[in-house]
């Protein structure tokens, strides 16, 4: 049976980047979770300004259940789906999770660091990245990276145990390229004897 596969990992692991390049070796389609919900409702920072982390949370939900149905939908090729960073913490998604070949991309603090810096796409980091402190007072730009990493590696410790718990192969894509890392995982899905 065709068994959907989903990219789980922190936030700028890099499950959007190599959701595109597994898709494009095993000749199928790619759905972000991240993306469907942008299509549908706008930029997620105008989402958790509006409805809160709890209404983005609900419609993350609602896009996840439809790209495995898409997928199960889809013809013999599997579909490969990139979640957001937070995806795993829901129940209701855990269980669909469960129903697929779920990939974790592992990587750590060094090596996003470069990645998030300046980011201003994700809310959970850009308190920090537009400026704000406790306080109030404006942070100067290398003070806000320290922030933004220190954000990420708070909630990278919280989730660290969800991410093992729901994988079904871990990846440590530290030292490799996405295209590398599609290259892995399509090897372990074909000896999963698919
Ligand atoms: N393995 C990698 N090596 C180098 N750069 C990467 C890697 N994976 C992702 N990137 C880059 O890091 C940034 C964040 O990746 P992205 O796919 O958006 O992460 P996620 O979807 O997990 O948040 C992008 O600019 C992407 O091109
Ligand atoms: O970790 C999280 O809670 C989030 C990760 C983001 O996706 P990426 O992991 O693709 O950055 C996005 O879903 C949202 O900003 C919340
Ligand atoms: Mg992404």
């Amino acid at each position: 049976m065709t068994r959907t596969i989903f990219l789980i990992g922190p936030m700028a692991s890099g499950k959007s980047a190599v959701g595109a390049e597994l898709a494009r070796l095993l000749d199928t389609q790619a759905l972000d979770t991240d993306a469907l919900v942008v299509r549908d409702h706008g930029p997620i920072p105008e989402i958790f300004a509006s409805r809160g982390e709890a209404g983005f949370r609900g419609l993350e939900t609602e896009a996840l259940r439809g790209a495995a149905e898409s997928s199960r939908a889809a013809g013999p090729a599997p579909l490969v789906v990139a979640t957001g960073g937070g995806a795993v913490l829901a129940p209701e998604n855990q269980r669909i999770l469960a129903e697929g070949f779920t990939v974790y991309l592992y990587t750590d603090a060094a090596t996003v660091a470069h990645r998030i810096d300046g980011d201003t796409t994700r809310p959970l980091l850009a308190g920090a990245a537009a400026g704000n402190t406790p306080d109030g007072v404006c942070a100067d730009a290398e003070s806000r990276a320290a922030e933004a990493l220190e954000s990420w590696s708070r909630i990278f410790a919280e989730r660290a145990d969800t991410y093992e718990k729901c994988a079904d192969l871990r990846i440590d894509t530290r030292t490799l390229g996405p295209a590398e890392i599609a290259e892995a995982i399509v090897t372990a899905y074909r000896d999963t004897g698919h």
